[in-house]
């Protein structure tokens, strides 16, 4: 371990800085991702390991503590349910306020919280023409919290939204399966054979989100697939995770 890590690692408080460039190249920490066609212009991309593991956990203290997190009710189905994990919105100043089930959340500022700014760098340098400008925080405190199936599909993000999320903590299992097609509606519906349940289902995808992994939704991928972290029935230990979008002005 080199004094810089030594010196993040053994003070994560207030504001970790990212490693120098020998250190921790995003361009070449890229590389070692792969990308799943979904079909029809949908498509993920991820990389395992993405930043370093020490700097992931010294960024996972620094915002465990610093960020705001609260948990909103929401208006689900016309019923008022308290949101199943923690979370905070950041946003470049004038953009259009976000909206999610009849809850607006404040956009705090990135000037407010210095190291995400090092943590989109990396971001924006490992994936050439991103910019995001926007960035939801979830944190998963245990195997009982969670996010339920949606689609980050907001006219705000456009037609085609690339996000990427990044996260920190302890490994969750990330689900995407097909949105029922609207061509053949009666294909959604079929039960599938046994045959087919037990082999591969080119419907669903899984994949293990490690700590300091980072995950790609691209093309039609909102349009098309739903995605969730399930509810686990193994006591779990913290995960963050962050998903940078890019709002349309
Ligand atoms: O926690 C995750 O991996 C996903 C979070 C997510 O889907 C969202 O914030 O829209
Ligand atoms: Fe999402």
């Amino acid at each position: 371990m080199n004094s810089l890590m030594r010196k993040l690692t053994a003070n994560a408080d207030p504001a970790p800085s990212t490693s120098s460039p020998s250190e921790f190249d995003p361009t070449e920490s890229v590389r070692k991702g792969k990308s799943f066609d979904l079909g029809h212009g949908s498509e993920v991309f991820h990389v395992p390991r993405f930043f370093p593991a020490e700097q992931s956990w010294a960024w996972f203290d620094y915002l465990n503590k610093h960020v705001p997190w609260s948990r909103p009710t929401l208006r689900i189905f016309g019923r008022n349910l308290v949101q199943p994990r923690d979370s905070c919105y950041v946003a470049a100043e004038g953009l259009p306020a976000i909206s999610y089930n009849g809850h607006s959340p404040r956009a705090y500022s990135w000037d407010d919280f210095p190291p995400l700014k090092d943590i989109l760098d990396a971001v924006h340098k490992a994936l050439p023409g991103s910019r995001f400008n926007s960035l939801v925080l979830n944190r998963y405190d245990g195997n009982n919290d969670y996010v339920s199936w949606h689609s980050d599909d907001e006219v705000l993000y456009g037609p085609t939204p690339e996000i990427a999320s990044v996260t920190f903590g302890c490994e969750r299992e990330f689900l995407l399966k097909k949105k029922p097609s609207k061509m053949s509606p009666a294909s959604g519906d079929e039960p599938k054979s046994k045959r087919l349940r037990k082999s591969h289902d080119p419907d669903q995808h899984s994949f293990v989100l490690k700590h300091g992994s980072l995950l790609v939704m691209k093309g039609y991928t909102q349009r098309d697939w739903l995605h969730s972290v399930p509810k686990r029935a193994k006591p779990m230990s913290i995960r963050i995770n962050l998903t940078f979008r890019c709002v349309l002005q």
